[in-house]
């Protein structure tokens, strides 16, 4: 049997600043699914409501609308309206094609140090209670796992009024972090230290946990020996990966729509900070142009772990590049 605790286990990834004074708990629309996990009632086991739902995503059979879309700026458009419509105030921001090849946050106007960029509330947080409820699972099944997928099952769906239906669409549409890595790419990095090496097993081994986890507990059996993640899978656990914010005191994952498209800078012009309304606020550190990129720090000192997580290196150029 896999462990069930949550998925960062050492205290080494940190996405945002100063987010002390969040309130953590999470608002559950009850109507966010038709699909809700009822009582066991039943004296001979059956397996759980929620194992074929599980499994239908994880088969290979499975169509996942949401990762065969391109990405359109049509689909930031109305991510940001819906977002809006639920009270996020993100008329400072924009999301923008970067300089890395994705998209990140650009200022729409100037701000002085101090000024608030833009708003989340709390109703915009994706965390454990949500991603359960919402699938039907139980509420203790690990942050990454849950998360996972509960992305797999946006990524599933047509159904237009499916809440954070717009989010998922906005995402890019491949991993890149440590997960996808090539052997060649393994070999580059490898080369400039056992820490990468070390960094790149750690974040493979997070992601069979979760797979482990989500075929011995979720559905009930386990899985093959040899049996790698699907790749629709293994995105929506480097999704989790690299998009998750990490607070509270009891350190749980959190996915952030919007917020997560901060791109990141060892001298960022920006941070997160959260509210004790729940909200998290993203605040000028410094003065920022209008259509200025909008970066915050990460916190990854360790640019291994940098490079494993989120797929970039501060100190090492990219294998073709080189
Ligand atoms: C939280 S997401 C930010 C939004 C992302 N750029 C996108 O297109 O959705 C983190 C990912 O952005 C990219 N990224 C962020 N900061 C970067 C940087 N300084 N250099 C290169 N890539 C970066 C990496 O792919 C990373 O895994």
């Amino acid at each position: 049997m896999v462990s069930s605790s949550a998925f960062d286990s050492d205290d080494d990834f940190i996405f945002g600043v100063d987010l002390s004074n969040l309130d953590v708990s999470e608002i559950v629309d009850e109507g966010i699914s038709s699909f809700i996990h009822e009582e066991e009632s039943s004296q001979s086991y059956q397996k759980p409501d929620y194992s074929s739902r599980i499994t239908n995503l994880l088969s290979t059979t499975t169509r996942f609308p949401v990762l065969e879309t391109p990405v359109t700026q049509l689909q930031f458009d109305n991510l940001f309206s819906w977002a809006t419509s639920i009270g996020a105030e993100l008329d400072g921001i924009a999301c923008v094609e970067d300089i890395y090849g994705g998209r990140g946050l650009a200022a729409r106007q100037k701000f002085v140090v101090g000024d608030m960029l833009a708003i989340l509330p709390r109703e915009l947080r994706i965390g454990q209670t949500v991603a359960c409820k919402h699938l039907g699972i139980p509420s203790d099944t690990p942050d990454l796992s849950a998360l996972s997928m509960f992305l797999l099952d946006l990524a599933s769906s047509e159904e237009s009024e499916e809440k954070f239906l717009h989010y998922a669409r906005c995402l890019p549409k491949f991993g890149s972090n440590g997960l996808f890595q090539s052997d060649e790419d393994d070999d580059h990095y490898d080369a400039f230290g056992e820490e990468y090496t070390e960094a790149i097993k750690a974040i493979r081994s997070q992601a069979k946990s979760c797979k482990d986890y989500i075929y011995e507990v979720l559905i009930g059996e386990s899985p093959l020996e040899d049996q790698a993640p699907t790749i629709p899978l293994l995105w929506a656990i480097s999704m989790v990966q690299t998009r998750t914010h990490g607070f509270g005191s009891n350190r749980g994952r959190w996915l952030t729509p919007i917020f997560d498209f901060a791109n990141h800078s060892p001298n960022p012009n920006s941070k997160l900070e959260g509210d004790s309304d729940g909200r998290l606020v993203l605040r000028a550190l410094k003065a920022i142009d209008a259509n200025e990129d909008i970066t915050i720090d990460y916190q990854v000192p360790d640019d291994s772990k940098l490079r494993a997580t989120y797929g970039f290196s501060l100190l090492h150029a990219p294998r073709n590049t080189v």
